[in-house]
Order: structure tokens, then C-alpha cells, then sequence
């Protein structure tokens, strides 16, 4: 086996509401290295740990990660939509291994994923079909949540799958950094919001064209003193940033869902990710050297934007 990282933010706003040309270009550079670092090591499998924004997953049935055997992009923000090639009968061999190993992981035979997913896989490899894929969603937008540490298991026990195969596997984690876009939260919501929230899949055009306006709307006023939302957090982005190039991931279970919430955001949440693409990487093949390959907090898409590499030491 030889296995490769890359972790990255993603932004619903990309196209739709852009910072300065300079920021996009440099954004453009960093994301057409990683692509071609992708192509140069050929992955024959992409695991990736993405979160869901209320397009696949829903409360009628909320469950804290979920691996799926099939999977079909909701082509939500400029996103492509269409079938991936997921590789099933590993997914289904991933999912009893996990299952073995004490990990409870539940598991979808037709599942829908939308940017928080494609938009990565995508910007890495053009397309959603180029290379077999893995999807595993970790609930990140939905509370309550699965403590980290759970997060850190789930990629450990992952990252020991991969350690059995015979193959070069990319393991992907999309989100975060800090930020809080208008993902609307199940308490205190109206009766509209709330059914949307437990069995909204599916949405007419028109509907998925508002919650789109009001996103961008969000992203034009964010940072700002007109914006409720929390604001990004540079500080903890970073110190998030140097805990994962130290190799420190025990210091995640001390994390506090609440804290981060109030500090950097709620869809903060989004690093989850991270933490189990880092998790199992360090459990295939024991420590790793990674790079921080681009860190800019950008108020125009609403993300603390990051952009990570690793690989064995
Ligand atoms: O579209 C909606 O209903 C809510 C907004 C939404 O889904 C925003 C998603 C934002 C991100 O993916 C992000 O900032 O990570
Ligand atoms: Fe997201």
C-alpha cells in the first residue's frame, strides 16, 4: 500500500461571489498543484471524508457517519452532478471492517452528496468519476454531533483498512476551516424550516435557487457589522493548522463542539474531516510529515481556506 493526503477547504460560493482576482489566482495555483500531485501519484482508490449540508442526509434518519456503496452528486452550486465511481464491493469490505474493529458506521446503499463532497473531488481530479472513490460522510452540520474523539477513531480504524491493501489509496478530507454560512439549525426553527430540515431531499429548482441567493446574499455582508453570523477565526484556523502538522491528533479529544461553535463557527464542525483523513494516515503507516500548502481567510466565500498535504515519513 502507499497512501497520500490532501485535505482542503470548500466553498458553496466559488463563482458566485469571489474575492480580489489576485485571491483567486493564487487559490487556482495552489488547487492546479495538488490536482497534478494527484496525477503524478495515480491513486487507484480515494477515500474521502466529506460532511453533507442538508442535501443527502437529513433528520428522518441522521446518522453520525455513513459510508456509501453508491453515490450521486446533487450538482448543488456550479457543482457537476451525476453518479460517482464509487468502488462498492470495497465500501462494503471497508464497512465490515469498521463494523469488526467496534466502530458503529452506517451504511447506504443510494446516497446523495453534494458540494461538501464533489467540489473536492472535483478540484483535485476533474471530474467525479476519474478514480474509484470511498464516500464517507461525518455529520457536520446536523448537532448533536460525535465527540472528535470518535472522529479520530473512525479514521484510524480507516486508516488500518487501507494498511491491508495492496494499492496507492488518496485519502481526502473537505471543509472548514473556521466559518459560519446560513445553514439554518433544527431548535427554534419554524415548522417550514424544521420539515425541510427532517425530509427536505430533493428541493424544486426554485427552492434550491433561494437557499442559493440567500448564501450568496450572506457571503456579501460576512465579516462585516451586518453580519449575525460568526465570524472567521484566523488564530484558531492556524493553531488547528500546526496541531495537524505536529502529528498532535490526541489533542482533539479535548476538543469542545460548543467552544468551536462559539469561536470559529458552526460549520467549524467541518474539520472533522480533517481529523479523520490525518487519523488514518497516521494509523496506515505510522507518523507522517506533512505541509501546510495554503492558508487565507477569505470572507467572500465564507471560509477560513486551507489547503493541506501529507504522506508517510
Ligand atoms: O444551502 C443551504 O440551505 C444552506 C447553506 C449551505 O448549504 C452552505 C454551505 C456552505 C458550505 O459548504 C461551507 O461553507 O462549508
Ligand atoms: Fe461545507
Amino acid at each position: 500500500m502507499t497512501i497520500k493526503l490532501k485535505c482542503l477547504s470548500h466553498t458553496p460560493l466559488r463563482g458566485l461571489n469571489d474575492p480580489a482576482p489576485e485571491v483567486i489566482a493564487e487559490v487556482d495555483a495552489v488547487l492546479a498543484r495538488s490536482r497534478a500531485d494527484v496525477e503524478a501519484f495515480d491513486p487507484e482508490l480515494i477515500v474521502i471524508f466529506a460532511p453533507d449540508h442538508y442535501n443527502g442526509l437529513f433528520y428522518d434518519l441522521m446518522p453520525p457517519f455513513v459510508i456509501a456503496t453508491a453515490a450521486e452528486s446533487v450538482g448543488d452550486y456550479m457543482t457537476l452532478p451525476g453518479p460517482l465511481s464509487v468502488a462498492r464491493d470495497l465500501a462494503l469490505d471497508l464497512a465490515r471492517f469498521i463494523l469488526d474493529r467496534d466502530v458503529d458506521i452506517a451504511l447506504s446503499h443510494r446516497l446523495q452528496v453534494d458540494h461538501g463532497c464533489t467540489q473536492t473531488l472535483e478540484e483535485l481530479t476533474g471530474s467525479l468519476t476519474r478514480y474509484p472513490v470511498i464516500p464517507i460522510i461525518i455529520n457536520s452540520a446536523a448537532p448533536p454531533f460525535a465527540p472528535y474523539r470518535r472522529i479520530r477513531q473512525l479514521g484510524e480504524v480507516v486508516g488500518r483498512f487501507i494498511a491491508t491493501l495492496d494499492k496507492r489509496v488518496l485519502v481526502v478530507g473537505t471543509g472548514g476551516l473556521s466559518h459560519e454560512p446560513p445553514v439554518p439549525l433544527l431548535e427554534g426553527a419554524s415548522d417550514a424550516i424544521g420539515e425541510f430540515l427532517i425530509c427536505g431531499r430533493n428541493p424544486t429548482p426554485e427552492a434550491r435557487a433561494a437557499r442559493q441567493e440567500r448564501t450568496i446574499a450572506a457571503g456579501k455582508i460576512y465579516g462585516t457589522a451586518l453580519s449575525a453570523q460568526t465570524p472567521l477565526n484566523a488564530e484558531w484556523d492556524r493553531a488547528f493548522i500546526d496541531l495537524l502538522l505536529d502529528g498532535r491528533l490526541d489533542a482533539v479529544d479535548d476538543f469542545s463542539i460548543e467552544e468551536i461553535s462559539k469561536e470559529a463557527g458552526r460549520s467549524t464542525h467541518e474539520v472533522r474531516t480533517w481529523v479523520a483523513a490525518f487519523a488514518a494516515l497516521a494509523a496506515a503507516q505510522g507518523g507522517y510529515r506533512a505541509r501546510r500548502d495554503y492558508y487565507r481567510p477569505i470572507n467572500e466565500w465564507i471560509a477560513g481556506y486551507g489547503v493541506m498535504s501529507a504522506e508517510p515519513r
